[in-house]
């Protein structure tokens, strides 16, 4: 059987350089380009990238995805700054490639995932959730992509359940003492050296508390999602957002 041609973007970074490493070990996979900033795009279909694991940056992810999509290359996506408009124009570009496949997970973690799920089971339960993600200082975005699709995960559960607003007495408060509200829930960004990517989800009722906390220790936490991503794409157009929809959760 031919082995998958795979190319990674942001290959010199922290995750990408990671990535590349575990490609390349795959039997089933090729690593044919490993590309960072200043290098030719083109490369891709030089290379003939089937696959393409983007790891780069807020700034040049839509750029890749343009040109990848318009060049029936499927996407493997971890960069995180997804907005509504973002993915509204992502999805216009698939429209045009039919066959081409993206799946963008804010996190390929399974624990992480498995997080998000937990949290959205929990949050019609209790009346009080907040959100706190902590990561490493070089870090370029806040809140963490992770963070941001747990609060909105959480509020649309907590919306479907018809849950009031939540409690909260403040009424004087210095800026970003309350954290960044997504979608109502409280969003706390810490950045750490010594950290590398873990999140808090605190929920809250009368005379309990449940914690529900995830850490990534190692960047390989995020490397059998990444190479299952890799996998499944190719079988599966158009846009997924989670990496849940590749896992059989219920299995
Ligand atoms: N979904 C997930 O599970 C995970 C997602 N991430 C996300 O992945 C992204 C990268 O994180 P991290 O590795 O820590 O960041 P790094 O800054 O360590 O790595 C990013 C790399 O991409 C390079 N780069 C920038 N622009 C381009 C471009 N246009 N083409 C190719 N390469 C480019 C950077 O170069 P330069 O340094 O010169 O800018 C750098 O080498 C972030 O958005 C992060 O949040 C991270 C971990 C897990
Ligand atoms: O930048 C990171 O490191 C990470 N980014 C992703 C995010 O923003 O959620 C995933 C993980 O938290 C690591």
């Amino acid at each position: 059987m031919s082995k998958l041609r795979v190319a990674v973007l942001g290959a010199k970074g922290r995750i990408g350089s990671e990535a590349a490493r575990s490609v390349e070990a795959a039997d089933d996979l090729e690593l044919v380009a490993a590309l960072d900033r200043d290098d030719k795009i083109e490369t891709l279909s030089e290379k003939g990238a089937q696959v393409v694991v983007d790891l780069t940056h807020p700034d040049a992810v839509m750029g890749n995805l343009e040109y990848c999509v318009a060049n029936g290359i499927h996407g493997v996506v971890g960069t995180t700054g997804w907005t509504d408009e973002r993915l509204a124009q992502l999805r216009g570009w698939l429209e045009a490639a039919p066959a081409t496949g993206v799946l963008i997970a804010p996190n390929f973690s399974i624990g992480a995932v498995l997080t998000m799920q937990f949290a959205q089971q929990a949050a019609r339960f209790f009346e009080s959730v907040e959100v706190i993600e902590l990561h490493h200082p070089n870090k370029a975005d806040a809140p963490s992509g992770t963070a941001h699709r747990t609060a909105q995960l959480i509020a649309a559960a907590r919306e479907k359940a018809g849950s009031p607003a939540q409690p909260d007495a403040t009424t004087t408060a210095l800026d970003g003492a309350r954290g960044a509200d997504v979608d109502g829930v409280p969003v706390h960004s810490v950045r750490l050296r010594g950290l590398l990517a873990h999140q808090e989800v605190l929920l809250g009722g009368e005379g309990e508390t449940l914690t529900i906390r995830h850490d990534s220790l190692h960047h390989k936490s995020f490397m059998p999602g990444i190479l299952l991503g890799v996998r499944r794409v190719v079988d599966t157009p158009g846009l997924t957002f989670g990496l849940e929809h590749f896992l059989d959760l219920n299995g």
